[in-house]
């Protein structure tokens, strides 16, 4: 059986789905180059699998590879665990059989509650558990532990993953060889044996040599993963269901480029195994495999990246044609969660999925707004941001998000009833700066108002600082004052324009009032005199009507 290849899966019962989609393979995807390449997405399944069908380089299937973890042929950690009660196995007492059975039955009962449906899918809930580190002298604005571990239990949830526990160590900074003390690993061990637990997740990225370390101390059925995995597996879950528009097949294949490359240097795990079958008579034959593998995926990246780049070149091409007429831009950006799209709901009916979950929008939707004063702009609705995005997402997220560095106005959706609202306000600038947005106007809008205890307070507090609303995308409450604030801002970044338009260029009028703001009109007897506000590219259409004026 080859499984899915996120790097949270596990092998499946066949009959029902796993967590993670298989769809990339269904893309176009550029990946399988020729009948003996093997597809990268396999190979990267096959780093964190065990028990799973093994390519090796010429094609060749072995079977079942099992990993004993126990060996000890590396000793990254020595010594860890000595002492550390275990809660299985160790028990040699005789169960009479009937104990046995009802024993089979409950893991069986437990076992079958624990499918749940997921994006429409049948999926097995793994039990998850949750470890992060507070750093010592971390600041005091910044997210907590204990918030960011809350977070992660979101995203693992998001996943499909069941979160039975969660710790956190206080270091003054990580250990390189395990991320947490060897004490609070011992004591991670014991807790997860307790549990029944399938996959451990940091909360941060760790290195390749934490994640074998660690996944050889923990025991070698628990899968262990990070923060990062946990995003990349579920943007790969959201596919299954958005594979429609071009900007989420880019943002889906540079997801698959930054997992390849996430996974490169961690490619060590499954080889080891052939040179235990081979009883340690071939020595270096993992090594030899591992380093195929390694080239194999490199090629890979490198046509992923190429195809995109013409993809990019391409869109960029289109991009310039299809902006003829300026009708301007506005972007919601903001933290996941914070209300983008419902506020994009409201406003046109868009219809778009709004749901109280993390990362729900993926294929982003842009729709025309018109104002009752016959003003017109499109508001494009975006891939929330999260704190600690890995930089290979934010590189994905620059990529697939080109359109917004052409808006004419950026507004920052706040949720601002969340108690780490200014955390992640702070999070999503630093994602923004990252973008080269910065010469973009901002406006910032607080959401979700009817959930603050003190409306009013807040509502003063909104009035005093410069260029922020408050509204309740929900309700519908401010969203005339919102209206209103993106026609200021837009106003800002316009050009004022005085132009005498002749009679026979009509369109031309009805395109003022569309996309500028006309402070005023007048009929002449050589045309209409129009002074208004206009995007910069619309005033450069009408420099030969702004001489006829001066003239
Ligand atoms: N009470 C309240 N809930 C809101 C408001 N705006 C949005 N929500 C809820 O917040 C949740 C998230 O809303 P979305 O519009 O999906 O958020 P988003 O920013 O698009 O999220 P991502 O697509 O994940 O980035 C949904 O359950 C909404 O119903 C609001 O003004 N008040
Ligand atoms: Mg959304």
């Amino acid at each position: 059986m080859i499984v899915s290849h996120c790097s949270l899966t596990r092998p499946w019962p066949s009959s029902i789905h796993k967590p993670c989609f298989p769809k990339l393979k269904k893309l176009k995807f550029p990946l399988t180059l020729t009948s003996n390449t093997v597809n990268s997405l396999k190979l990267t399944t096959r780093v964190l699998q065990q028990g799973t069908e093994v390519v090796s380089p010429d094609n060749a299937l072995v079977q079942n590879p099992v990993i004993q973890t126990k060996e000890e042929t590396e000793d990254e950690v020595p010594g860890i665990f000595d002492g550390v009660a275990s809660t299985e196995s160790e028990d040699k007492t005789p169960v009479s059989s009937n104990k046995v059975k009802k024993k089979k039955k409950e893991d069986e009962d437990s076992s079958e509650n624990r499918f749940k449906l997921r994006n429409g899918r049948e999926v097995y809930e793994e039990k998850a558990y949750l470890v992060g580190v507070e750093r010592k002298g971390d600041m005091a604005d910044s997210f907590g532990t204990e918030e960011s571990l809350k977070e992660l239990g979101q995203l693992a949830d998001t996943a499909g993953l069941l979160v039975v526990g969660s710790s956190y160590q206080k270091l003054a900074s990580p250990n390189p060889r395990t991320y947490i003390g060897s004490g609070k690993v011992a004591e991670i061990k014991s807790a997860i044996q307790g549990l029944d637990v399938e996959t451990v997740i940091f909360d941060d990225e760790l290195s390749p040599g934490q994640l074998r370390n660690l996944e050889k101390t923990l025991g070698g059925d628990v899968r262990v993963c990070d923060r990062t995995a946990l995003i990349l597996d579920i943007f790969n879950q959201r596919a299954a269901t958005h594979e429609a528009s071009l900007q989420a097949w880019l943002l889906l294949h540079f997801v698959a480029l930054a997992q390849m490359e996430y996974q490169l240097p961690r490619l060590t795990r499954m080889w080891s195994h052939l040179e235990r079958q081979a009883g340690g008579r071939v020595k270096g034959m993992g090594e030899k495999q591992i380093e195929v593998d390694k080239r194999i995926l490199r090629t890979q990246i490198g046509v992923l990246k190429k195809e995109l780049e013409s993809v990019r070149k391409h869109r960029k091409q289109y991009r310039n044609r299809r902006t003829s007429v300026p009708v301007p831009v506005v972007s919601l950006v903001g933290y996941t969660n914070a209300g983008k799209s419902t506020l994009l709901n409201q406003l046109t009916g868009a219809g778009v999925l709004a749901e109280d979950r993390l990362f729900a929008t993926l294929d982003p939707t842009t729709r025309r707004v018109q104002m009752k004063n016959g003003n017109e702009f499109l508001l494009t609705d975006t891939v929330g941001f999260i704190q600690k995005l890995p930089t290979t997402l934010v590189a994905a997220f620059r990529a697939t998000l080109e359109e917004i560095s052409e808006s004419s106005l950026l507004v920052h959706v706040v949720d601002i009833s969340h108690p780490l609202a200014e955390q992640q306000m702070d999070a999503v600038d630093k994602v923004l700066s990252e973008l080269d947005v910065s010469s973009i106007p901002r406006l910032t809008v607080w959401n979700k108002v009817d959930r603050v205890s003190d409306p009013k307070k807040l509502k003063l507090e909104a009035e005093r600082k410069q260029d922020v609303v408050f509204v309740s995308a929900l309700n519908g409450d401010g969203l005339q004052q919102f209206c209103n604030a993106v026609q200021e801002k837009l106003k800002d970044s316009m050009v004022w324009v005085e132009a005498l338009v002749p009679f026979d260029k009509g369109e031309l009028l009805s395109t003022i009032h569309q996309v500028g703001m006309v402070e005023r009109t007048e009929y002449t007897e050589s045309g209409t005199l129009i002074k208004a506000h206009v995007p910069l590219r619309f005033a450069r259409l009408l420099a030969p009507m702004r001489q006829l004026c001066k003239s």
